[in-house]
């Protein structure tokens, strides 16, 4: 394997531009401190001098934002370095990163909208990523030579008005499309956070040869592309025969080392939490909570795609559970720093093969217990024992939350139902339609609510269990909505009956 640390990521070109842009970007943050840029002069005058004032900072400093990890639950005295390798809290707990929020604080909702509006679509490294846009509120000690982008996030919220309308009776419907990305993924979001933090170890001399995940098939996608950007070895530990094969050949592709190894998700889980506390391989699954800094900013996507209005509810498709609080702490950074005004309740969606949410739900988070994960068509969430199972409940009772399922015939029904308006789901996705499907049934969420269903993969990722569906070859579903393909003779006539037997009907 290549130890190569590519301390340069940009090309000359991208340098030089890098730097002009920099020089721009801090002068235009300058103008915008002293409150002359973006039209907010008065208001962010006032505002700046108020907020100042009730922190104690003065007003030079007010771009030192900073953030580090402190225990997700207990003693927020504990904290450490960013830059130190290091996955638990003392009490062996989970992490978390935590900002200086009275340092963003400083600057008033006005000075975020606008800075963030202003960055969207541009070419400007390493702001034409929709994660770096937010880079203040992710890393923003990170130096931008350091981040490793493919200009992911971004993604397009559209309006699923003939799906909501004719299958739901719905008038708001949303779909965000994290799938349509650079390894077809929501991952992408987390991956180009935690990979630029290791980019940047390593050039400070931190003993990290590698990095390595546990993955149902995104997770080790997005892995080995941000690595081979960077040109970092990757690690990927895959149950085998267990996931999609375009997922299986994304690593393969990339150069990571594969390990397909004959156990599920949580076996491997278990051998790479292992295997990063004795080799200085750095663990990047999600349970590292650099991963969600990126993930989060689907939701201030979200907030900013609605001109800064929050939606009613968020639909998620959950199995290892971090990023239902990604996204629970992308829309509660919006509301504390005064960006919207609310949260949207938030729902995860779980396969009823592996539900273990779901269950912990249903006994009112009496107590947690890992299931063994059956195999589902959604197999990217076959997962028993989530790692970020306190992390889930708590965004989820924060929010007023709620949990359902979907058997396996109800997600790939509705992943068809509303492929037939024009979408490609992948499982996952229908799992969370699923979801709604059931949440409009009991009238919990009404038709004028505005919803919005995030789909986590690309559709391609699944063709396979996608085009048995069509076939009707999977046991025990009736594949309602399937579309075969007919067979025909190279016959003008033949054709002709099909057409009109089709046309007439
Ligand atoms: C396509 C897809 N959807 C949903 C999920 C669930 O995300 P999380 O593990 O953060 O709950 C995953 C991975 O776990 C996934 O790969
Ligand atoms: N679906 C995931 C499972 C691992 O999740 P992570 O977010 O903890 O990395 C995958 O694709 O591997």
């Amino acid at each position: 394997m290549s130890s190569v640390t590519t301390s340069v990521m940009l090309t000359q070109r991208q340098a030089c531009a890098q730097t002009k842009v920099t020089t721009r970007t801090r002068a235009t943050e300058a103008r915008a401190r002293r409150g002359v840029a973006f039209g907010v002069r008065a208001s962010a005058d006032a505002d700046l001098g108020k907020a100042a004032a009730r922190t104690n900072k003065p007003l030079e400093k007010a771009n030192l934002f900073n953030a580090r990890f402190t225990p997700f639950a207990g003693d927020k005295n504990e904290e450490y370095s960013l830059d130190e390798i290091i996955y638990r809290s003392k009490s062996g707990g989970l992490l978390d990163v935590t900002h200086d929020m009275d340092a963003l604080k400083i600057y008033p909702p006005e000075y975020w909208k606008a800075l963030f509006d202003e960055r969207v679509g541009k070419t400007t490294w390493p702001y034409g990523s929709g994660v770096w846009s937010k880079k203040e509120w992710v890393l923003p000690g990170i130096a931008d030579e350091d981040i490793v982008s493919m200009f992911e996030g971004n993604s397009n919220l559209f309006w699923a008005e003939r799906y909501g309308r004719e299958n739901l009776g719905m008038t708001d419907l949303w779909v965000k499309q994290c799938g349509n990305s650079h390894t077809g993924s929501f991952k992408d979001l987390g991956m180009t956070a935690l990979v630029s933090q290791v980019n940047r170890m390593r050039k400070m001399g931190k003993p990290l040869s590698a990095v390595g995940c546990a993955s149902t098939g995104d997770t080790s996608a997005a892995l080995s592309a941000y690595a081979a950007a960077a040109g970092i070895p990757s690690i990927v530990f895959l149950p085998a025969n267990k996931i999609s094969v375009a997922q299986l050949v994304q690593p393969i592709a990339n150069g990571a080392l594969v390990l397909s190894i004959d156990t599920d998700f949580d076996g491997c889980m278990r051998l790479i939490r292992e295997v990063t506390a004795e080799l200085p391989i750095y663990l990047a699954n999600s349970l590292n909570s650099l991963r969600l800094e990126g993930q989060k900013t689907a939701a201030i996507e979200i907030c900013q795609q609605f001109d800064w209005q929050v939606p009613d509810y968020v639909i998620i498709p959950g199995g290892n559970l971090g990023n239902v609080y990604a996204f629970y702490k992308g829309f509660s950074m919006c509301k504390e720093l005064g960006l919207v005004d609310r949260l949207p309740r938030m729902v995860v969606a779980q396969a009823a093969n592996a539900n273990p949410l779901y269950r912990a739900y249903k006994k009112g988070w009496d107590k947690f217990e890992a299931v063994k994960a059956e195999p589902t068509f959604a197999s990217a969430i076959q997962i028993g024992d989530p790692v970020s199972i306190d992390r889930a409940i708590f965004a989820l009772t924060e929010t007023n939350g709620i949990v359902e399922e979907a058997t396996e015939e109800e997600m790939m029904d509705a992943a068809a139902e509303a492929d037939l308006t024009g979408m490609f789901n992948c499982p996952h996705t229908g799992v969370a339609l699923a979801a709604l499907k059931k949440l409009r049934a009991s009238q919990t969420i009404a038709p004028s609510d505005r919803v919005v269903v995030i789909s986590t993969a690309h559709g391609l990722k699944f063709t396979h269990s996608k085009v048995a569906y069509h076939e009707k070859k999977l046991e025990g579903i009736e594949s309602r909505y399937a579309n075969p393909p007919v067979m025909v003779k190279d016959d003008f006539g033949a054709v002709m009956d099909v057409l009109g037997s089709r046309l007439n009907k």
